[in-house]
């Protein structure tokens, strides 16, 4: 497989430069919080102190999973499509929060059991009709593997901006989550397996015991590419490619919930320097989610209690990124100001 170079951000004299920029603003250092290390690490991406967001894209990739037939999820794979359909019809909330903040939305059908009549914001890249059942055998080849991941990157090359937003759809993918953290990221299958759309207790202990012997089945599986096909969906693993190509163009990466994380820890497994281009959206509900920023090292913006994926928590987190570099451009600083930047002595 063909895996992109990825820069690393450690332009110590950019980084100076950027964050003497966020010093001299009119507000005590610092009080800006994690809104200004975001700005910090979008000028790093973008390699200017002054960073700016063009045309930002909002990608939602959709698949179906074989293993959605085993009772992993409280919905049927038919709501897939059906989501699909809401999506490009306006009415999903990632269709309300894109035409809020004016994002372009595009959905990919990466592998959705279902024939879509074509039309604009749809974008067809199906590798299959949904994956094969992985308690049975690898979800998918190896093979379909790299055509999903490239489909990814070819996807991105083809869209303008220098900034995406990852999310996805796929009923039963939180399963596939789940396995993917447990397996690349040496994570107890308990912690990583929860309720998804909502199961009740008895679907919890029932997903938990066919987890358990997906994990054993494919033990043997390795690599990462051998784990990514084993357990992934055709939506995790082109977008762990969007995620690669995004970085590898120096594009800021916004990462929706628990199953678009799974998708950047695989990426993350093929380039480790991915994870520097990543802006994590929200705190997922799903509890896996907890193990799994620690591996994507990174703090998220919102903590609501959202559990939707479709890339709305990316979209609600939009305006945050938005305001981020807003103010590294308008604030006035002490001297433009003539705000006094010296602390008061007096102060304890
Ligand atoms: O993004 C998240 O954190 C998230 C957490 C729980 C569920 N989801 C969404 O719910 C679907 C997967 O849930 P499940 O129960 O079918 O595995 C899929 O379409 C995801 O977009 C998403
Ligand atoms: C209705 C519905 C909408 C979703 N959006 C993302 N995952 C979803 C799962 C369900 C069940």
């Amino acid at each position: 497989m063909n895996l992109p170079e990825i820069a690393d951000l450690h332009d110590t004299a950019l980084r100076q430069r950027l964050q003497q920029r966020l010093d001299r603003k009119t507000k005590p250092t610092g009080s800006l919080g994690r809104i200004e290390s975001l700005a910090l690490q979008v000028g790093l991406i973008q390699q200017t102190e002054a960073p700016k967001w063009r045309s930002p894209q909002l990608l939602v990739f959709a698949g179906d999973h074989g293993l959605a037939a085993r009772g992993v999820s409280a919905y049927p794979s038919d709501v897939t499509w059906q989501m699909v359909e809401n999506f490009l019809a306006g009415g999903a909330a990632v269709s309300v929060l894109a035409r809020q903040h004016g994002l372009a939305l595009s959905v990919v059908d990466a592998g959705v059991n279902h024939t879509f009549a074509p039309r604009p914001g749809l974008i067809d890249r199906k590798i299959g009709f949904g994956t094969a059942d992985t308690l049975v055998g690898p979800a998918m080849s190896e093979a379909q593997c790299v055509q999903a991941i490239e489909a990814g990157r070819e996807l991105v090359r083809s869209l303008p901006g220098n900034v995406v937003l990852l999310g996805e759809m796929g009923i039963g993918n939180t399963s596939s989550a789940a396995l993917l953290l447990a397996r690349l990221g040496g994570e107890d299958l308990e912690r990583c397996t929860g309720r998804g759309t909502g199961l009740d207790d008895a679907g919890l202990a029932r997903k938990l015991s066919v987890l358990r012997s997906v994990l054993t089945r494919h033990r043997e599986a390795s690599t990462p590419l051998a784990v990514l096909a084993a357990m992934g969906g055709f939506e995790i693993a082109m977008l762990a490619g969007a995620a690669l190509e995004a970085a590898a163009e120096r594009r800021t990466v916004v990462v929706d919930g628990f199953i678009a994380g799974a998708g950047v820890l695989a990426a993350a497994r093929f380039v480790p320097r991915v994870l520097g281009y990543c802006v994590l959206a929200h705190r997922s509900a799903e509890p896996g989610h907890a193990a799994l920023i620690k591996h994507l090292g990174a703090e998220p913006l919102l903590d609501l209690g959202l559990r939707l994926g479709e890339a709305s928590g990316a979209a609600l987190a939009w305006p945050l990124l938005v305001s981020a570099l807003t103010l590294l451009e308008q604030m006035a600083s002490f001297e433009s100001a003539g705000v006094s930047d010296r602390r008061d002595k007096r102060a304890p």
